[in-house]
């Protein structure tokens, strides 16, 4: 078995990844750490999440920083859940070491360090380790993944962004001189499990934020190479992410043509499903998959694409379970399906 742990298993997509991994045929999840001073540090799973009673015999370790190094000669893969800061933090002390590091925060995403810190607002310190990360876009960069020591795991939005534009964009289809524009709504669950009022279930109501300054937008424009408008929305439900992208593509695009590249890109990726309908986030809330549908206006040539995901899945944790299969030689796949 690879031997695996979680650092910031008290979180939303902490507590994902807990129950991918335990019903996985090939990892076995040996540890579970949560930050020191925790409120739920030295718990039994089943208490910090309940759904999790009786499923996984594990009691949180409060993380001593100092432990990283020898954490990382001792486990296979090492899964970090935590607020980018750490991740940030704790990646030198893990890197370079034998345990393969998936992070699923976004302070590996952005090679250019500038962009970083104008979006995440902290000066970047590992470029080393930055230059030698992969992102983690499972269908995408499948052969980069597999040779990978430290996999940066997507975010949730632009997970559902790219694996909608990028067949347009890799086959060159965009229009140049018009830029895509995604409107994308995310349950609370996206802002974590840290109460706040802006993202209290009794608060919320469907809203935009992050207007044309989202830290998303430099993820998504980068891996796919075009600039966009992003406008994220809160709306009122737990899970699930929906992105609809207007995108104008150049004159002599057929239908036929985007229909071919969607097919070429997708047909034979499992957690991806080209639909005969428009997405919904009930179909794909609580699962793995991407849900993608689109339609073609081709006198006036703008293409609309739905897409849909499960924030803390497809949008975190199982995207990391996906990389950590291509990272042990498995089908990307394995204990998702
Ligand atoms: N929610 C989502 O939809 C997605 C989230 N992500 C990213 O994944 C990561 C985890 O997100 P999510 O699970 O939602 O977040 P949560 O807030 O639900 O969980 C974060 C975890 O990290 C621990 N933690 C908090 N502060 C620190 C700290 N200073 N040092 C160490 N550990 C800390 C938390 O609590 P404790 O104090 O108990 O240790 C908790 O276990 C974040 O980087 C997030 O941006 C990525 C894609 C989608
Ligand atoms: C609803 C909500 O607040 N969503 C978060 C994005 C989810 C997330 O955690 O982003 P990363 O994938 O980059 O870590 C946000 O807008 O910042």
């Amino acid at each position: 078995m690879i031997s695996t742990c979680i650092i910031g298993a008290s979180g939303y997509t902490g507590a994902e990844l807990i129950k991918l991994i335990i019903h996985h045929p090939l990892f076995s999840l040996d540890a579970c750490y949560v930050s020191n001073g925790s409120a739920d540090s030295n718990k039994p799973i089943g208490s910090v999440h309940p759904q999790l009673s009786a499923q996984a015999d594990l009691v949180t370790i409060a993380l001593n920083p100092e432990d990283l190094v020898q954490m990382a000669e001792k486990f296979d893969a090492i899964f970090l859940a935590t607020p980018h800061e750490a991740s940030h933090d704790w990646a030198a002390a893990l890197s370079g070491k034998k345990a393969k590091i998936f992070d699923l925060s976004g302070a590996f995403r952005l090679q250019d360090t500038q962009v970083f810190e104008s979006f995440y607002g902290f000066k970047h310190e590992h470029t080393d380790i930055l230059s030698n990360a992969v992102y983690g876009l499972a269908e995408w960069h499948a052969d980069a993944i597999k040779t990978a020591n430290f996999v940066a795991v997507p975010g949730c939005y632009p997970t559902a962004s790219l694996l909608a534009i990028k067949p347009m964009t890799e086959a060159d289809f965009i229009d140049p001189s018009v830029r895509p524009v995604i409107n994308a709504t995310s349950g609370v669950s996206g802002a974590g499990r840290k109460p706040s009022m802006t993202t209290s279930y009794y608060e919320v109501s469907l809203q935009a934020y992050g207007v044309l300054g989202h830290r998303h937008t430099p993820e998504i424009e980068y891996y796919c190479g075009t600039q966009v408008i992003f406008t994220p929305h809160l709306g009122q439900f737990k899970r699930g992410i929906l992105a609809t992208i207007t995108m104008r593509l150049r004159e002599g695009v057929k239908t036929s043509d985007i229909q071919q590249r969607y097919e070429q890109h997708y047909a034979n990726q499992p957690m991806v499903r080209l639909r005969d309908s428009w997405p919904k986030i009930d179909d794909v809330a609580n699962t793995s998959f991407c849900d993608i549908y689109w339609k073609f206006d081709e006198d006036n040539r703008y293409l609309v694409v739905s897409s849909a995901i499960d924030n803390l899945l497809k949008g975190a944790a199982s995207q990391a379970i996906q990389c950590a299969n291509l990272v042990f030689n498995q089908p990307t796949e394995t204990g998702l399906l």
